[in-house]
């Protein structure tokens, strides 16, 4: 049994790793940390837990975690992470970052797409990029995991296999993905605001949404490990659908050579064969196929001579806490499906 910590537990990917948490039979909650002053108890900050924990909040204190748990997962936003992860590392605690914190390689380029400098750079060079289907054997002994952000997780899973295999040019991949109102979190926004966002379709973040560097340093790595050195380089364009959950993206993609719908789908379901996952399907993915889940559906077309992928997957459990579990699966020695089936 692994004795574990939930930070930052008032907010949408807590009570998502929770309600994952207390159907696993090789984990405990024992401690919930939370900013707010009257120690909230976790089904008064999320109704859907009533009956299933029993457990209050406490302000953090790296100390007190250490003490309470072995494993930290940190549903914190970017800047929060960095500034509590070295504390928990120099206790020993195992840390599970659901974040961005930690997804980018080069600090310097954090800096330029998170407007703050990144001050752990000695976590960067620890933290393993929480993508089971790419990273498995680098996820286990991890001491820290940068787990994947939603849209990234969808793109980079989509586009992997035509990385790695060499089937695609490396410039010009284009990523229209749609997201629930849930991707941008509990705090209230303007845009997130009922009103602002219902009955209504909007793009946002083009050209400088943050995913674009974590997809593309993913992808270019994947390429690099089967032989090609070019960089990958994408057009990501995000949009907010008014639903609760779930994210799709539609990906266009030159190929390098004459392709075949029937040879991209074998390529794929061989690429994920040991995914348990990924499913590779031939009918076109929708959210509600895949919400609630930690499923990630894709299938391939061939459109005028263009490659496109069609993927989708809920982004608060494939997109976050689902993955974080599987992480935890891995590093702790658990089948990587554990309550996620
Ligand atoms: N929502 C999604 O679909 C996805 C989210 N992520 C990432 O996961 C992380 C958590 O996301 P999500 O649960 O949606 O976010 P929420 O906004 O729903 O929750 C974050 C929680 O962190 C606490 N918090 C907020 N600001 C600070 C701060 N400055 N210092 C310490 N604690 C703070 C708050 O709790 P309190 O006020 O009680 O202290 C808040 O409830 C984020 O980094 C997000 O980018 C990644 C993939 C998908
Ligand atoms: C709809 C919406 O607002 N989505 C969020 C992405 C959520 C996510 O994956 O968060 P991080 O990668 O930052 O951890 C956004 O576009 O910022």
């Amino acid at each position: 049994m692994t004795d574990v910590a939930i930070v930052g537990a008032s907010g949408y990917t807590a009570r998502e790793l929770i309600q994952l948490l207390v159907r696993h039979p090789g984990a405990r909650v024992r401690m919930a940390t939370s900013r707010q002053d009257e120690a909230p108890r976790l089904d008064t900050l999320h109704p859907s837990l009533t009956g299933r924990i029993d457990l209050a909040c406490e302000p953090f204190d790296p100390d007190r975690v250490a003490s309470a748990a072995s494993v930290a997962f940190l549903a914190l936003p970017h800047g929060a992470s960095m500034a509590a992860t070295p504390g928990l590392r120099a206790r020993g605690v195992r840390v599970i970052d659901l974040s961005a914190d930690y997804r980018l390689n080069d600090p310097r380029v954090y800096a330029d797409w998170y407007d703050h400098e990144h001050t752990d750079p000695a976590g960067l060079e620890e933290a393993v990029y929480g993508l089971p289907e790419l990273y498995r054997e680098a996820i286990p002994p991890a001491g820290l995991i940068a787990n994947p952000g939603c849209y990234t997780s969808t793109a980079i899973l989509a586009l992997a296999p035509l990385v790695a295999r060499d089937v695609i040019e490396r410039s010009g991949i284009i990523i229209d993905a749609k997201s629930g109102v849930s991707g941008a979190g509990r705090s209230p926004k303007l845009t997130t605001h009922y009103p602002e966002c219902n009955e209504s379709l909007s793009a946002y973040g083009v050209g400088r949404h943050r995913h674009t560097p974590e997809i593309e340093q993913v992808l270019g790595d994947i390429g690099r490990s089967s032989g090609g050195g070019e960089p990958v380089e994408v057009i990501f364009t995000p949009h907010l659908v008014p639903m609760d959950r779930g994210i799709l993206a539609t990906i266009y993609a030159e190929p390098k050579g004459p392709a075949s719908e029937h040879d991209l789908m074998d390529l794929y379901r061989s690429y994920y064969e040991d995914s348990p996952f990924v499913r590779v399907v031939g009918r076109l993915p929708a959210t509600k196929d895949s919400a609630f889940s930690n499923f990630c559906d894709l299938t391939v077309r061939v459109v005028r001579g263009r490659i496109l992928v069609i993927a989708c997957l809920d982004n608060l459990i494939k997109g976050a806490a689902g993955v974080a579990v599987q992480n935890f699966n891995l590093m702790t020695g658990h089948p990587e499906t554990t309550a996620l089936l």
